[in-house]
């Protein structure tokens, strides 16, 4: 049963969609609290659903599930509340996706980025949630995860109601990956995505893993750089945000994480990367009225890309 403010009811099925680093775990998570879940390969074609007993290694346990697993084209016709934990290229497919289905609960969003809401805004989905996730999370081989919780991941609404909010924090929080009810997530978006904009940028080019802040006084002096121009930035956006607070997270993040960045995964593996939603973007918002110097940020990006171009003509 599905409710008239777009809370999901509690029989029905949670569905995934993307069963990497953080879906996979969260599937876990999700089914060793006893409630029902369907992880969703949303870069797989089709395939028979099945069942996959997934393994995830916390700093305090090995947590198991068997989950049940399905492609995109086995998603019902009716669905209740999803999350959305795939690479956010993907959202514009999967909003299309989604338009096809009637869906009943809200819709939300697990994914680091500026403006990864949108395909799901334009395609007129009337509750949309995003989380701003504080974990880090790494494949370490088939069906197996080593997942970190950092701290309480706040959720808040892009379009719908509070009710369902406080609904969809209730049944997604588990100790292993708890959320809290935010009434403004607009900064803690963008103070992530700054985080963000620092790790994915400096440790890929680098190819170092998430601890280098800690260590390297020069990595940590070109992270002061990205976080003054974003802190800027976004004051001109009407966002306020302390660089010195924000400094305190990348570095207590990097003291606790050796954790490799998906940037870096993704660029060693040829897959695409998020960076159109991080640095590129934040370079795309400073080029607009009124204009903010974003040199160190989006020098970044551009080193990032030519990181991709070289793996490229070498592969
Ligand atoms: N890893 C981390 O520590 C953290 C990640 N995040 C964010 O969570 C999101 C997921 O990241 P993460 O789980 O690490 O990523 P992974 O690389 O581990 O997994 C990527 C997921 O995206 C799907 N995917 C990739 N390419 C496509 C495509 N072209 N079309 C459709 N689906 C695609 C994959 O599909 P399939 O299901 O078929 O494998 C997979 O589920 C990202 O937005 C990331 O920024 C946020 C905080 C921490
Ligand atoms: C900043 C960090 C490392 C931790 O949350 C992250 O978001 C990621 O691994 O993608």
């Amino acid at each position: 049963m599905s409710r008239i403010d777009g809370s999901a009811s509690q029989s029905e099925a949670i569905h995934i969609l993307g069963g990497g680093a953080i879906g996979a775990p969260f599937s876990v998570f999700l089914s060793r609290a006893g409630t029902q879940v369907r992880l969703v390969r949303t870069s797989r074609g089709d395939f028979h659903p099945r069942s996959d007993e997934i393994t995830v290694d916390t700093p305090f346990e090995r947590v198991s599930a068997t989950v049940e697993t399905v492609s995109v084209a086995s998603l019902p016709a009716r669905i209740g509340l999803v999350v959305v934990a795939c690479k956010a290229y993907a959202n514009p497919s999967l909003a299309k996706v989604l338009r096809s289905r009637v869906v009943k609960g809200p819709i939300i969003l697990l994914q680091n980025g500026l403006g990864v809401e949108k395909p799901f805004i334009e395609a007129g989905f009337p509750s949309v949630q995003r989380a701003v996730v504080y974990a880090t999370s790494q494949a370490k081989g088939q069906d197996r995860f080593s997942f970190r919780m950092i701290r309480e991941s706040p959720l808040g609404i892009v379009a719908g109601s509070e009710r369902a909010l406080l609904a969809s924090v209730a049944t997604l929080s588990t100790p292993f990956m708890p959320f809290r009810s935010e009434p403004d997530i607009t900064p803690e978006v963008w103070r992530k995505t700054i985080i963000n904009s620092v790790f994915n940028s400096i440790c890929t080019i680098m190819e170092e893993d998430n601890g280098l802040f800690c260590r390297n006084v020069a990595a940590r002096e070109v992270a002061e750089a990205v976080v003054g121009e974003c802190v800027r930035l976004a004051a001109v956006r009407g966002v306020t945000l302390a660089e010195e607070e924000i400094m305190d997270s990348i570095l207590s993040i990097s003291g606790r994480s050796t954790q490799l960045i998906s940037t870096l995964q993704d660029v060693r593996a040829g897959r695409p990367t998020e960076m159109r939603f991080l640095n590129e973007e934040l370079a795309r918002l400073a080029g607009c009225n009124p204009r903010v110097d974003m040199k160190a940020t989006s020098l970044l990006a551009k080193l990032v890309e030519a990181k991709v171009g070289e793996r490229s003509s070498v592969d």
